[in-house]
């Protein structure tokens, strides 16, 4: 298979149909929800906490909140409700998780969208996963991952997932393709593009995100939305440790399956990075809600939908051609 990752595409531009940039319209249906971005933060701990969450629904974006505070959950879900807004949490495959469910079930507090997410999503014990949430809680919107096949779309889609993510190593916090040998890091955009193939459901292209165009590349080939995590973290209202060496101050960002988030020295594949403290979290998702509308005026249309067609090219790490400074 040929292979290219986010930095070997250009898209190449096509008549441009609006005045302004303004009347782009970068807005997303995920389940019953529209979304002002395609956009949604990884559901790590270095990068969404509870105060995120409510700024975030409350201002239109998506969010997934992390599950590694697990006895917190049903009660995050709770204040959400009580504030109007939707709740959206994560939830892994153990037998305390279907308790946790089948709790939230007695308890009659329901969820509007739950993601399943571990390391290796296309398993027995994520599809048993889904079809126990779609039991139990028939109205959640269910996303599950991550995957980086074809078969593995095709395998979530079937037992009922509503959307899956894609992505298996392409993260910056990522040390399974050293670990293991596997994953989609290195081709990640042409993984999504095979997986995008089969799918029936919306992709959520999760891992890899670097500038604010491999979303629009995203959506070119196949993803309905991307999962950030690097690059939505380390911003002043981020959840990581503040670090200063050296007179520099950083904000730490770790892997899930680090030593650091585990707690314990078993199966790790992840690692922590210390990213320059950015700014503010909120105008960078607003910058980049204006580099849509752009990329969608050289798409020469009107919306993310101009997006999915443009034509494009491959060169090699074309985006630092000649730009090396
Ligand atoms: N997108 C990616 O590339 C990756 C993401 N992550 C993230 O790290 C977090 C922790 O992930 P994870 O360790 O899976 O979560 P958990 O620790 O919750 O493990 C989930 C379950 O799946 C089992 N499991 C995990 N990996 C495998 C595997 N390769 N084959 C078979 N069974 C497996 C675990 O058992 P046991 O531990 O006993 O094997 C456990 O029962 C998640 O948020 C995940 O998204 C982690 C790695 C890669
Ligand atoms: N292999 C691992 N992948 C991980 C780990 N923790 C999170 N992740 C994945 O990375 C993305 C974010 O990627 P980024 O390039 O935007 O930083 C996240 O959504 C997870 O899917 C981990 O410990 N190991």
């Amino acid at each position: 298979m040929k292979t290219f990752d986010y930095d070997d595409i250009q898209l190449i531009p096509r008549r441009c149909v609006i005045e302004s940039r303004n009347e782009a319209d970068t807005s997303v249906q995920l389940g019953q929800y529209h979304f002002k971005i395609p956009v949604v933060p990884a559901n790590m701990q270095t990068v969404i906490n509870e105060e995120i969450a409510i700024w975030l629904a409350s201002h239109g974006y998506f969010y997934v909140m992390h599950r590694f505070e697990p006895a917190k959950r049903e009660q995050f879900i709770i204040e959400m409700h009580q504030k109007n807004l939707y709740a959206s949490i994560s939830v892994g495959v153990k037998k305390d998780e279907y308790s946790f469910i089948d709790q939230l079930v007695a308890h009659k507090i329901r969820p509007e969208f739950v993601t399943i997410d571990i390391a290796h999503g296309h398993s027995d014990s994520v599809i048993d996963m889904i079809r126990h949430i779609k039991r139990v809680l028939p109205h959640a919107f269910v996303i599950a991952g991550n995957v980086g096949t074809p078969d593995g779309v095709r395998d979530l889609e079937q037992a009922g997932a509503d959307a899956t993510k894609v992505g298996i190593g392409p993260g910056r916090a990522c040390i399974t393709k050293i670990k293991t040998g596997f994953g989609t890091g290195g081709w990640q955009l042409s993984a999504l593009e095979w997986c995008s193939s089969v799918a029936r459901k919306p992709i959520i292209a999760d891992g890899g995100i670097r500038t604010h165009g491999d979303i629009a590349k995203s959506i070119r080939f196949g993803a309905t939305m991307v999962m950030i995590g690097s690059m939505l973290a380390g911003f002043e209202q981020s959840p990581g440790e503040e670090v200063t060496t050296a007179g520099k101050t950083f904000k730490e960002y770790f892997g899930s399956a680090s030593e650091l988030q585990k707690q314990a020295h078993h199966h790790i594949e992840g690692k922590r990075v210390l990213i320059p403290i950015k700014g503010d979290l909120y105008e960078e998702l607003g910058d980049m809600q204006e580099d849509l509308q752009s990329a969608i005026s050289y798409a020469g249309g009107r919306d993310l939908n101009a997006l999915k067609d443009v034509d494009y090219v491959v060169v090699p790490n074309t985006i630092y051609n000649g730009d090396h400074n």
